[in-house]
């Protein structure tokens, strides 16, 4: 579903990824962890077409993009990827002057080009999904922070994406919204969504993800079933990463 080989990317002369080889099936739920800087969100980005890659491959569904395509053909490519996941990002991205139904349908009518009827029928559908059906009308300003995060899920479910790939969604919201935002996204796990998450929610990680893996500098150096890693992480990295925030 998801598979990337020798996947690298610099940015002017700061080399972010390294050789990157990952594989994601299908209904897999895998969470990303690693220090500050390792390169999550950018391994995300480039996983979602929103990045380019300085080397290697990635096939997402079939589609793939590799460093030798010529400019041209890679951003086609990349655009197709893009249609097949979607992305949930930190700090939401909503439209402030859009009403949490007009969020959710904006890629409908522009880019799947729906009618406006369609696109309601399917945004109505999918706020449900996420419990907003009533704060439909609802500018992003009147909504708490977890309520926004579920907007921001609900408009990625909206483009019936294979994947959602989903990069520190809970880390700009007070503690006690959290959950409301991990119940959604264990409820998408549980439907068998393939999910790729960067979070710093270590019980999430545990309970929900199949896969975890631990990258430092750019490099994957660990990956398990969560037990293994939790419990007997291999790399003194991934020791030392786990001693501090397992802390507090
Ligand atoms: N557009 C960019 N231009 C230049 N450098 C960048 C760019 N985006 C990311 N970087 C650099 O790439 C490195 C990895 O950043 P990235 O955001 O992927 O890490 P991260 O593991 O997600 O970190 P955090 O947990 O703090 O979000 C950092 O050194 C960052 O400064």
């Amino acid at each position: 579903m998801i598979q990337t080989r020798g996947l690298s990317k610099t940015f002017g002369t700061h080399q972010v990824l390294h050789e990157i080889d990952l594989d994601v099936q299908a209904g897999e739920i895998v969470v990303l962890l690693g220090p500050s800087g390792s390169g999550k969100s950018t391994l995300l980005r480039c996983l979602n077409g929103l990045e380019d890659l300085s080397a290697g491959s990635i096939e997402v569904n079939s589609i793939e993009v590799n460093s030798a395509m010529k400019l041209k053909e890679r951003q086609q490519k990349m655009l197709q990827i893009r249609r097949q996941t979607g992305m949930v990002f930190q700090q939401f991205n909503l439209y402030p002057h859009k009403t949490a139904l007009g969020n959710v349908t904006e890629s409908l009518r522009m880019v799947k080009k729906l009618d406006a009827t369609h696109a309601r029928h399917i945004g109505e559908r999918v706020l449900d999904r996420v419990g907003l059906l009533e704060k439909k009308d609802q500018y992003p300003s009147r909504l708490s922070g977890g309520q926004q995060q579920r907007v921001g899920i609900a408009r990625a479910l909206a483009m019936e994406p294979d994947i959602i790939l989903f990069d520190e969604p809970t880390s700009a919201l007070d503690p006690e919204l959290v959950g409301e935002v991990l119940d959604v996204m264990k409820s998408l796990a549980q439907e068998g969504m393939t999910m790729i998450v960067v979070t710093h929610e270590m019980k999430f990680a545990r309970q929900v993800a199949n896969k975890v893996i631990f990258m430092d500098e750019g490099r994957i150096i660990e990956q398990s079933d969560p037990e293994s890693f939790f419990e007997r992480p291999v790399t003194d990295r991934a020791q030392r990463f786990l001693s501090k925030v397992m802390d507090y």
